[in-house]
């Protein structure tokens, strides 16, 4: 029997998470857990967790939907899908879910997720991924999907290719739009080029994604924020192809125009923001790679004060 538990059932756990239950929900093979807390916990626990798309709505009824790990016990793969700021927090809560054989994935937007793991569970096969999707927990045990994006990848520098294997075929056959990614460090930093940059203007200008296009001002700060990235990230060693910037304006301009970044969702409805590893991480980086981010150094610090 493969368990596996996804930790954080908001908008991305709720939509990957919810294929996964729906599928395996009778299956002798498959036991999909979900790590959820308060009255989102008790909602799903109650009447299941409803997710409605465009195209769909079904309701996915988990194995068992509990705030304390002990109760799920030791999982084969663990999927995180906490906020950024939540992380260090609820991977250390989910020990009892843990053991030396536990994959760990997590599929936050940022780059560090990796090496934050590793710092708590040094001996664990941690893989790396990120999603496409436009998904928001809109109220106890409802995920609304907007837009027609939604797709996963995943992928490991050192992981097991027969468990990653198994993986793709567990996700693909739940009808998750998933791609094992066989380089995941350049899958990773393209999803941080766009959302690292769309999250800091969408938040900045309090506006949508279409209302960045909208505007010249706003997109003469996107070629600076994508530059300042850019050059990061090849001080890191990473390289993005030529058209990346084109690239980019086409996924943005491919959303609907209201569609906006999780981070300024969070910011319109006066919560805890990401803005410390969508913004102010490029600063960090800059400093330590000797690279200057006067554009986020600006934005950052008045995101930190908004
Ligand atoms: N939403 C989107 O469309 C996209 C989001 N992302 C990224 O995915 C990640 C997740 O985002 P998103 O799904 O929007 O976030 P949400 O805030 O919707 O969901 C996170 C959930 O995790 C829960 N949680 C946090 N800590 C614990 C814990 N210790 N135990 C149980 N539950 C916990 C939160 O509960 P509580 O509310 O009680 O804090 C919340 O329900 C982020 O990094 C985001 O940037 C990436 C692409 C698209
Ligand atoms: C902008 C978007 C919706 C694109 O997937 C995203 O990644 C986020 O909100 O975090």
């Amino acid at each position: 029997m493969m368990k596996i538990a996804i930790a954080g059932i908001g908008g991305v756990g709720g939509y990957f998470g919810g294929l996964l239950a729906r599928h395996y929900q009778n299956s002798d093979e498959v036991e999909i857990y979900f790590i959820a807390r308060g009255e989102n916990e008790t909602a799903i626990r109650q009447q299941g967790l409803k997710i409605e798309t465009p195209g769909s709505t079904f309701t996915a009824t988990p194995k068992l939907v509990i705030s304390d790990p002990a109760q799920v016990g030791e999982v084969d793969l663990l999927i995180c899908c906490t906020k950024s700021y939540d992380l260090e927090q609820s991977i250390t809560q989910l020990k009892p879910c843990i053991s030396k054989d536990t994959i760990i994935l997590p599929l936050l937007n940022g780059i560090d997720s990796y090496e934050r793991i590793k710092a708590v569970y040094p001996e664990n096969e941690v893989w790396e991924g990120c999603v496409y999707i436009v998904s928001r927990l809109t109220e106890p045990g409802l995920v609304t999907v907007t837009g027609d994006v939604n797709s996963l990848f995943f992928g490991s520098t050192d992981g097991t290719e027969a468990r990653l294997e198994s993986a793709l075929q567990i996700f693909t056959d739940a009808g998750i739009k998933a791609t094992l990614s066989q380089n995941i460090q350049q899958t990773i930093w393209e999803k941080y080029l766009f959302i690292s940059t769309i999250a800091t203007l969408t938040s900045y200008f309090n506006t949508s994604i279409g209302g960045i296009l909208a505007k010249t001002e706003n997109m003469d700060l996107l070629h600076s924020l994508l530059s300042e990235l850019k050059q990061v990230a090849n001080a890191k060693g990473i390289m993005f192809p030529e058209n990346s910037t084109n690239a980019i304006k086409e996924r943005m301009a491919k959303l609907p125009y209201e569609t906006t970044s999780s981070m300024h969702t969070d910011y319109q409805k006066g919560k805890n923001a990401e803005v410390d590893s969508l913004t102010g991480y490029v600063v960090k980086l800059g400093k330590q790679l000797n690279v200057p981010t006067p554009t986020y150094e600006k934005l950052y610090t008045a995101l930190k004060n908004k």
